[in-house]
């Protein structure tokens, strides 16, 4: 608890003096005012999360979690629960998805087991497993308020080590078979959804088994009553240890102030979560993809961020926040390599 207060704690805002330099800077770039839109905006933030007129984000790194979920017995993920298992050992292989993004974006993938329903005999994963899958939401809390607590450290801690060896652009990454229902009932309590409003077919359920999936929902709500007000009581008694993990990931990030890209829908409501827990996180996460998972959108909103794409994206693993770095990268050479009107001798 005294690392997660102390993280909450030492999180700041962002620096608007830096931030009116970098402005100035892109305002007066060789270009018509504005016009590399968005790329613009996010310049000036990376200014602002860290403390630097001229931002790097040169150092990255995706954070992959996997744990499993109890909820999955309630016949709520398409897929056998194995896979997390299978899957988890791969990131560390460098041949998901999320590899894939990250080789090409010059990105490390570091992989942690935080609660995989198996004993994983896999070299370079990190074993900081808290136990073997969450208990079902829909009979009982998910986890208990301590272990909520210790997947929200085991997230700051991963991340704060990633800093310390150079790290300064994070993204967030998950794997966990039935995480969408977790993801899904986060959003419910936070966002005073219905579950049918937010729950989306996550890795291919069929959609005539999606009021199942809301049932699912409702009845874990029911029988937790999750206090909305509270971020890691909503963690403990909807959520899973990876979506901690990802949340502790965003709360070490921000007190580093060091950029955040959250990936997809489990990535967003992990955002959420932290959000909760310390409301100026916010200003240190960089959006990246919207999911095609049915909340997603629902949930981004809820956040109060605009995403910077769209390509129907519902892989998860952080694939979404290895491509989104191109962008954030991008936005610092903009900053760097451009001359001024100026310096170009143009004069509008
Ligand atoms: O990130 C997303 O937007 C996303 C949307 C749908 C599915 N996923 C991935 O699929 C898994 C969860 O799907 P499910 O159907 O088992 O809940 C989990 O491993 C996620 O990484 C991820
Ligand atoms: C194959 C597979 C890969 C995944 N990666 C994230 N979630 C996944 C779910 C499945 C089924």
């Amino acid at each position: 608890m005294q690392l997660l207060k102390q993280t909450i704690e030492s999180i700041g805002e962002l620096n608007s003096e830096v931030m009116k330099q970098t402005r100035y800077r892109v305002d007066h770039l060789v270009k018509p005012p504005g016009s590399l839109g968005r790329m613009e905006d996010l310049a000036v933030h990376l200014a602002g999360i860290t403390n630097n007129p001229f931002p790097e984000a040169d150092q990255k790194v995706i954070i992959v979690m996997s744990a499993d979920h109890g909820v999955y017995a309630e016949g709520v993920a398409p897929n056998d629960q194995i896979i997390t298992a299978i899957q988890t050992p791969n990131f560390v292989r460098g041949v998901t998805g999320v590899c894939a993004f990250a080789k090409q974006a010059r990105a490390d993938v570091v992989v942690v087991d935080v609660g995989v329903a198996v004993d994983l005999d896999a070299p370079g994963v990190i074993n900081r497993k808290i136990r073997y899958g969450t208990d079902n939401m829909a009979k009982g809390p998910a986890m208990s308020r301590d272990e909520a607590i210790q997947a929200l450290e085991i997230g700051i801690e991963i991340t704060s080590e990633q800093i310390r060896q150079g790290k300064n652009l994070i993204g967030t990454g998950e794997m966990g078979i039935s995480n969408t229902t977790a993801s899904a009932a986060i959003l419910s309590v936070l966002g005073a959804f219905d579950p049918s409003e937010v729950v989306g077919i996550g890795a291919g359920l069929s959609i005539d088994r999606l009021s199942h999936k809301a049932d699912v929902i409702r009845r874990a709500i029911a029988c937790n009553r999750p206090n909305p007000k509270d971020g890691i009581d909503v963690l403990a008694k909807v959520g899973g240890f990876e979506i901690g993990g990802m949340a502790g990931t965003m709360l070490a990030a921000a007190a580093h102030r060091v950029p955040v890209v959250v990936d997809g829908f489990i990535s967003t409501a992990a955002a959420l979560i932290a959000v909760a827990l310390a409301p100026k996180v916010k200003n240190f996460l960089i959006p990246s993809h919207s999911s095609a998972e049915k909340g997603a959108a629902k949930a981004t909103a809820l956040l109060g961020l605009k995403s910077m794409f769209d390509m129907d994206l519902r892989l998860g693993e952080g694939s979404g926040a290895a491509l989104a770095f191109n962008f954030v990268e991008a936005a610092t050479y903009m900053v760097r390599e451009m001359v001024t009107l100026e310096e170009a001798g143009i004069t509008l």
